[in-house]
């Protein structure tokens, strides 16, 4: 298991254990152009148990890839929960119940597995690409993330060329990206130099996308 940093005390502080509202009425889209777009719930899941539980719970992995001549760290911890598989906290569990409640219908099958990542700090990050391994080359679907810990900045930038969009993801967001967005659009997390405590992200996806 990868080392993982030490929470701040005011967080492991916070207090319940996270149940999710329902996303009726809360959620909010924009369209992003392409076919695609995102939406948008702040604060959906706040509640102060989650988050510490899956940084000390989880048995993350640290991953490297090949990168020109030589092979590199992925700067940022993963795990992955595959369909039928349980998720580490009930707390998932539970919001992904919600998230199918709400986009099963217009997505037409449940969200079926998990992904996790801890960003350490300001100086993990994901760079620009889109969830297009398996189906998402060429179908539309829906990746749901829920962002807890650090706030961190969040990019999407059209393929097609043009401005990019930013948003903050603070602890509790939900950022739900849907129809062509993983393949008209990329998205990234990136590197800060701001002093940025742990961040955990869960995207929840339909089997077969990744
Ligand atoms: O951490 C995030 O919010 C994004 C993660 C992501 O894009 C991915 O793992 O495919
Ligand atoms: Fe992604």
């Amino acid at each position: 298991m990868a080392a993982v940093p030490a929470l701040q005390p005011s967080l492991l502080d916070l207090v319940a254990d996270p149940s999710p509202e329902a996303l009726a009425g809360r959620v909010e889209r924009r369209v992003l152009g392409d076919g695609a777009w995102v939406d948008r719930c702040p604060g959906w899941l706040t509640g102060g148990e989650l988050f510490p539980a899956l940084v000390e719970g989880v048995a993350w992995r640290a991953e490297r890839r090949p990168m020109y001549e030589r092979v590199v760290d992925v700067p940022r911890l993963l795990a992955f929960y595959g369909p039928g598989e349980r998720l580490p906290e009930p707390g998932l569990e539970a919001a992904r119940s919600e998230l199918d409640t709400y986009y099963r219908p217009e997505l037409g099958e449940a969200l079926a597995t998990a992904g996790l990542c801890l960003y350490r700090d300001g100086r993990d990050s994901v760079a620009w690409h889109g969830d297009t391994i398996g189906r998402a080359a060429k179908e539309d679907t829906v990746v749901a993330i829920l962002s807890l810990g650090a706030t961190r900045r969040f990019l999407l930038r059209p393929v097609a060329g043009g401005p990019s969009l930013r948003l903050d993801l603070a602890h509790g967001d939900l950022l739900v990206m849907g129809g062509s967005c993983q393949r008209t659009w990329q998205h990234a997390v990136p590197k800060t130099a701001r002093a940025v405590g742990p961040r955990v992200s869960v995207q929840f996806r339909a089997r077969g996308v990744r």
